[in-house]
């Protein structure tokens, strides 16, 4: 039976972090993800997740200036230093809640220079998130979404993952991005299982609920299973109206 993650950037925003596990928990999730979980004191996080038993999957690297359009500085030339403190900042409060996966944000950036500077600050970040066994994720953005971001296909992901060489830097693989940017999803996730650190759903293309749209999921996730595939997958998604009205998609899993 497939196992869902609410991810917590975008389910139960209204709730404090904790608050929004305790929710996941009395939904019927298996597991929870956030986005940037920085403004809560880690032990809070830890308490809620101990409480619930639920895990936490994994957290973004903090955007940068916000205000400024920042979304993420991990390619972009000439801010390595600011970089590397957010993956460190990303890594140490991962390892504080014993979550596995740091997604790292790569930024607005193009070209060589870019991929230059991604390449060598990912080295940084797995051999830093190697000593707590923290895996680091990079996942393809699509276009509308996240105009200007630097990873932006399956293809590119795989391109800088064979360069890095770690053996913890794995794909995030959201399906709502990627068949924005490439479709071709089944063969894609049979293809690039080795690669794929987590699995990500959201309809497409209004990125609500799981249960309508172009994506057939229950196809998808039937194909998983039989592939063996038997981690959470992420619940991704902007809720319609609230997150608890919007549910019953779950319950057709369960
Ligand atoms: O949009 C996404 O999928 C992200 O993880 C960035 O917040």
């Amino acid at each position: 039976m497939t196992r869902f993650s609410a991810n917590l950037g975008f389910l139960w925003q209204e709730l404090s972090l904790p608050d929004a596990i305790r929710a996941a928990k009395s939904a019927g999730f298996d597991a929870v993800e956030c986005h940037y979980p920085y403004d809560t004191p880690a032990e809070a996080v830890r308490q809620a997740l101990e409480e619930t038993g639920l895990s936490m999957l994994g957290l973004n690297t903090a955007r940068g200036n916000i205000a400024a359009g920042d979304n993420g500085l991990v390619a972009i030339p000439g801010r390595e230093d600011e970089a590397r403190r957010l993956i460190d900042q990303a890594i140490d409060y991962a390892a504080a809640i014993d979550a596995r996966n740091v997604h790292v944000m790569a930024g607005k950036a193009a070209g060589d220079e870019a991929r230059g500077t991604f390449i060598a600050n990912l080295r940084y970040a797995c051999e830093r998130a190697g000593k707590t066994g923290t895996t680091i994720l990079i996942e393809p953005l699509n276009y509308r979404d996240a105009p200007g971001y630097f990873l932006q296909t399956a293809d590119q992901a795989l391109d800088i993952i064979a360069t890095v060489g770690a053996a913890n830097l794995k794909l995030m693989f959201d399906c709502y991005h990627l068949q924005i940017m490439q479709g071709d999803l089944i063969r894609r996730l049979r293809d690039h299982m080795a690669a794929i650190g987590h699995i990500q759903i959201a309809a497409v293309p209004d990125r609500r609920e799981p249960d309508h749209g172009e994506i057939d999921y229950r196809h998808i996730l039937q194909f998983l299973e039989k592939l063996g595939y038997d981690r959470p997958i992420g619940a991704e998604y902007r809720p319609a109206t609230t997150t608890d009205a919007g549910l019953a998609w779950l319950q057709a899993y369960k």
